[in-house]
């Protein structure tokens, strides 16, 4: 659809844009990215024949694009340059309609119903149908934006060359814009070029990236394949890091402040732990780095409550989740700052153990009832209902652990446990071998990300070292006081 071939140019003699090439197929949607005054407005004007360039060519559907007659040209291809202080006093009718100017014999003479149901259609799309008779210096400056949007969508050309046209709005209406711009590319198979200064909405919504660097393409390819948090430290001179998004497989970019370590101090002491026939609670007053299994708030994320709190054995669990959440409001905690757990044992039986290690001391705390332990490399033979977690395991650690090393830790904590069932020689009732855990169990990792960056937590590390020992020793311990009860 488009091919951008050894393109250079700018505003004088010096060029802006040097030895520029890529491609965009029909129907799909580039990303131009990179610093204040790279030339992402100089190339999409260049594209658009606005500047003509010095050397080089610019091809759509396959045609010289100085091979067009303006006019031609305006129905291949809308231009929305950034938002600009328009001269002209018009409502926001006519403003989109400005964009069937290319469709038009002559000036609004021959004004048909496809040009109406283009202008109504994109007013609609952009939802600005309501201010449609005002004058468009009366709206904000969001509303305005999406009029111009309306504008470009109503030229109804197959290439949309966008210069940051999320500016302006707010996130609900960036996302709206950009839906609606991705609907057109995905079902009408429009192709867009756009400036992005939101790396992540580009990475989110692009198939293609360009990054830019001075004039020049640093990177070219798909999001994952550009995003990379070294090249765009480089390109930007911003500290950020790479996480992958949530839900879409496209990486984000975070920034990393400056200001990290004004908590340098914090440590986890034995007077954070509190016991009680209840629960076992930890409280900080900064937050801690977690990876849980938990009931509440599982997964990775920054919290300073942690609660492992006792339940009756007939405990419906069909509506842990509202249950848990409303126990968390009626004990007056966070729920956003906590992470919650549950057993059926006393947590008065709770094992609290602390290991010192070079870098900061590691609690173990451990609820442990093996009523229903398990053989997982036999669980295949048996159907069994889901129930409380009956082995629940937190490590929290003095030290700065990496991702790598928090996953690491879980998986050496496991193995600790399942040594741990061996020792206490807990039998699967069912299959009569040992048993490696309950159906239920449940684990934590927490560290207050302080100190010197520990990048792994195997066996031979001196964290993994401290994790597979405490979590053998609490891990037995809980186990034999469970029997003592019983
Ligand atoms: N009309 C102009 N005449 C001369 N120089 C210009 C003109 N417009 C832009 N420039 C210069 O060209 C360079 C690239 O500008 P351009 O607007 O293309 O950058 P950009 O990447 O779009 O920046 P931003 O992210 O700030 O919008 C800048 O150094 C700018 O000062």
């Amino acid at each position: 659809m488009l091919k951008v071939e050894n393109l250079t140019g700018g505003y004088s003699s010096t060029p802006i844009i040097k030895d520029v090439s890529f491609k965009v197929e029909k129907g799909t949607m580039l990303g131009i990215l990179g610093p204040n005054g790279c030339g992402k407005s100089t190339l999409l004007k260049l594209i658009s024949g606005i500047i003509t360039p010095t050397t080089g060519s610019v091809f759509i559907d396959q045609v010289n694009q100085n091979h067009y007659s303006a006019k031609e040209l305006a129905k291949k291809m809308t231009v929305l340059p950034q938002l600009h202080g328009s001269s002209f006093s018009n409502t926001v009718r006519d403003t989109v309609s400005i964009g069937r100017y290319p469709h038009q014999k002559g000036f609004f003479s021959s004004w048909s119903n496809t040009d109406e149901e283009a202008v109504v259609g994109a007013m609609n799309q952009t939802g600005v149908t309501p201010f449609e008779h005002i004058f468009i210096e009366n709206l904000s400056g969001g509303e305005r934006q999406r009029v111009f949007i309306a504008q470009a969508l109503a030229q109804k050309s197959d290439l949309l060359l966008l210069d940051e046209p999320t500016n302006h709005l707010d996130i609900a209406h960036q996302q709206q814009l950009l839906d609606m711009i991705r609907k057109e590319v995905v079902d009408q198979g429009l192709t867009v070029v756009s400036v992005f200064h939101d790396i992540n909405l580009a990475s989110l919504y692009c198939d293609r990236i360009l990054l830019m660097d001075s004039g020049v393409v640093r990177a070219f390819g798909e999001p994952h394949e550009v995003l990379l948090e070294g090249d765009i430290m480089d390109v930007y001179h911003a500290k950020v890091a790479s996480h992958a998004h949530p839900v879409q497989p496209k990486p984000q970019i975070t920034l990393l402040p400056e200001i990290q370590n004004d908590g340098i101090n914090n440590k986890v002491t034995i007077n954070n732990i509190k016991k009680c026939n209840e629960y076992v609670m930890l409280k900080t007053d900064f937050p801690l780095r977690v990876l849980s299994s938990a009931v509440h708030n599982a997964g990775l994320g920054w919290y300073s409550i942690l609660l492992n709190r006792t339940v009756q054995q007939n405990y419906h669990i069909e509506q842990v989740k509202e249950e848990y959440l409303q126990y968390i409001m009626n004990e007056g905690l966070s729920p956003t700052n906590t992470v919650g757990m549950m057993t059926a044992v006393d947590t008065q039986d709770a094992v609290i153990k602390s290991y010192d290690a070079s870098f900061g001391t590691v609690f173990v705390i451990v609820t442990a009832g093996v009523g229903n332990a398990i053989d997982v490399s036999k669980a295949y033979t048996r159907d069994d209902q889901q129930y409380i977690g009956t082995i629940n395991t937190w490590i929290i650690i003095n030290g700065n652990l990496s991702d790598e090393a928090f996953v690491q830790g879980m998986m050496t904590a496991t193995e600790a446990k399942t040594k741990a069932l061996q020792h206490e020689k807990v039998y699967d009732t069912i299959s009569n071998t040992i048993a490696t855990g309950t159906p239920t169990d449940s684990l934590l990792i927490a560290a207050t990300q302080q100190g010197k960056l520990m990048q792994y937590a195997g066996p031979i590390t001196e964290v993994g070292k401290v994790i597979g020992r405490g979590v053998f020793e609490a891990i037995s311990e809980a186990i034999q006081n469970s029997r003592k009860g019983e």
